[in-house]
C-alpha cells in the first residue's frame, strides 16, 4: 500500500530549537499522529539476551535523543527522505524483561501488526535476539530474504546456558526455521576471539560470506559494497547493524565491544553503496548507553539508521512513481 499524501516531516528546528520537547526519531511525528507510514521507526527495549554487559534497552531512546541534529536533505543521497515517503516514529514495543519466550512472540506481533499496514521496518534494538521475531515476521511477508549482517561477532552460535534465544544466536536459529535465503547471506565487520574453529566451518555451513573488519580496511567500502550488492541481487534484503561492528573508539557505548573494529565512515559508505538494493526492513542494535561517552555511538547509530531510512524512502518513492506510470 502506497500512499498519495504529502508526508508529513521533521520539526523545523529553525523554529523549535532542536533540543526542545521529547525526542522522536529525527524528529519526525509519531506515528499515531500520521496515521500511517512507509518507514516505521520502533524502538524494542530489550536486553534480557546478553551475554556480557547489560544496557541496550535504552539504546532506542538513546538514538532518538542523538538523531536531533540529523538534517531533512541527505547528500550522500541526493534525497530527502522524510519529504520522499512517511517516515514516522511507532514509539516502542512494550516487551516482558523478565520473559524471553514471551518477548520474542511479542516482537513478532507487533512487527506483523506494522509490516501489514504496508510500512517497512526501522528497528531501534535493544539486543541482538531481536533480530530473530523481526525476521520471522519479514519472512512471512516476503519470504526467505537475504540478510546482511555487520557485527564484530557471528551470532550464529548454538546456546548459551541452554539458552537457545540470546543475542549471539539469532541467525542461527534464523537459518533452521528456513527464514533466510542462504545464497545471500553475509557478515560484515566481523573480528575477534573465537570459542573455536568451528565457529566458522559451521557458520560456513550456514551459508555465510564473511568480510571481514581487516577486509573492509583493505579492500574500501566502495569495493566491499560492489560485492556485497552482487551477491544481494534483487531479492528482498534485511539489513541487520550491530552497533559493535564499528570499532570501539567509534561505539564505546556497547555490551560485548571487540578492538580493531570499522569505522564509522566505513559502514556509512557501504550503506550508500548499497542504496539500489531493495531493502525491506532493517535494525540497529546493541546500543547500551551507560558505557557511551558524549553520545559517540547513539550518534553514530542515528547516522545509521538515517541511511537506512534513505534506503527505503527512495525505493518506496521509486515504486510510487512507477506505479503512477502505469
Ligand atoms: N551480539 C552481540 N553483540 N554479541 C554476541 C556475543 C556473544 C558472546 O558473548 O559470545
Ligand atoms: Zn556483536
Ligand atoms: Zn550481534
Amino acid at each position: 500500500m502506497i500512499s498519495n499524501e504529502t508526508p508529513r516531516g521533521p520539526v523545523d528546528s529553525s523554529r523549535v530549537p532542536r533540543y526542545a520537547g521529547p525526542a522522536t526519531f529525527a524528529r519526525l511525528p509519531r506515528l499515531d499522529e500520521v496515521g500511517r507510514a512507509d518507514v516505521a521507526v520502533v524502538g524494542v527495549p530489550f536486553d534480557s539476551g546478553v551475554s556480557y554487559r547489560p544496557g541496550a534497552r535504552f539504546g532506542g531512546n538513546a538514538i532518538r535523543e542523538a538523531s536531533r541534529l540529523l538534517r531533512p536533505y541527505n547528500p550522500a543521497q541526493d534525497a530527502s527522505p522524510f519529504a520522499l515517503a512517511q517516515v514516522a516514529d511507532g514509539g516502542d514495543i512494550a516487551v516482558n524483561p523478565f520473559n524471553i519466550n514471551e518477548a520474542v512472540d511479542t516482537i513478532e506481533a507487533a512487527a506483523d501488526d506494522l509490516l501489514g499496514t504496508g510500512a517497512r521496518l526501522m528497528t531501534l534494538g535493544g539486543d541482538h535476539t531481536i533480530a530473530l521475531p523481526l525476521l520471522r515476521s519479514v519472512a512471512k511477508k516476503h519470504g526467505p530474504v537475504a540478510l546482511l549482517h555487520f557485527d564484530a561477532h557471528l551470532d550464529t552460535w548454538d546456546t548459551y546456558f541452554g539458552a537457545e534465544y540470546t543475542h549471539g544466536t539469532p541467525f542461527r536459529r534464523a537459518v533452521e526455521e528456513g527464514i533466510l535465503d542462504t545464497s545471500a547471506l553475509s557478515h560484515v565487520g566481523t573480528r575477534g576471539p573465537l570459542y573455536g574453529k568451528q565457529d566458522l566451518t559451521d557458520d560456513e555451513k550456514m551459508g555465510f560470506g564473511i568480510v571481514t573488519s581487516a577486509d573492509v580496511y583493505r579492500r574500501g567500502a566502495d569495493e566491499v559494497a560492489d560485492q556485497l550488492r552482487q551477491r544481494i541481487g534483487d531479492r528482498p534484503l534485511y539489513i541487520s547493524i550491530d552497533i559493535d561492528c564499528l570499532d570501539p573508539a567509534h561505539a564505546p557505548g556497547t555490551g560485548t565491544p571487540e578492538a580493531g573494529g570499522m569505522t564509522s565512515r566505513e559502514l556509512l559508505e557501504i550503506l550508500r553503496g548499497l542504496a539500489s538494493c531493495n531493502l525491506v526492513s532493517a535494525d540497529v542494535v546493541e546500543v547500551a548507553p551507560a558505557y557511551d561517552h558524549a553520545e559517540i555511538t547513539s550518534v553514530a547509530a542515528s547516522h545509521t539508521a538515517y541511511e537506512l531510512t534513505t534506503i527505503m524512502s527512495r525505493q518506496i518513492a521509486a515504486a510510487r512513481k512507477e506505479d503512477e506510470g502505469k
